[in-house]
């Protein structure tokens, strides 16, 4: 809180910024981003309830959000130490294994929107 506008809009241009670097040279993020937007389009196709949006709004963004701070801290280790090192990477296998988790959680929350709007559809879930 600075109350002053000029700043906050800038602030919002840096991290605009940080978002089209991460597009442009993570692929984890960039697939990410795909399945986000694969997840949606199949939210429209179904006519999901308003509950079940925010689910998936939540589960899109909390992958979203851990692939970029696993980024963040990728970036930080190879700027401070770019050399092989165990710390180095004990630090980057606990921050990919965030994004494991996040995603593992997102797809369980996917699954539980979408099963029963195939079987109540399309009748394709065998159960
Ligand atoms: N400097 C390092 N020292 C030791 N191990 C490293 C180092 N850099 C990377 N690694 C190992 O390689 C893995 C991948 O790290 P990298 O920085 O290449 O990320 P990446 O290719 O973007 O993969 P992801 O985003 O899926 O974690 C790390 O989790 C770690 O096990």
């Amino acid at each position: 809180m600075n109350g002053n506008p000029k700043k906050s809009v800038f602030g919002f241009a840096h991290a605009w910024n940080g978002l089209k670097e991460a597009a442009r040279t993570e692929r984890n993020f960039r697939f990410h981003l795909a399945a986000a937007f694969l997840v949606v389009a199949t939210g429209v196709f179904f006519r999901i309830e308003t509950s079940q949006w925010a689910i998936i709004m939540l589960a899109s963004g909390m992958v979203l959000t851990a692939e970029l701070i696993n980024t963040a801290i990728e970036k930080t280790m190879d700027y401070l130490k770019p050399d092989i090192h165990p710390r180095v990477k004990i630090i980057k296998d606990i921050a990919a294994g965030a994004v494991l988790i996040a995603a593992i959680f997102a797809a369980a929350a996917g699954l539980f929107v979408f099963l029963p709007e195939l079987y109540a559809i399309k009748g394709v879930v065998p159960f």
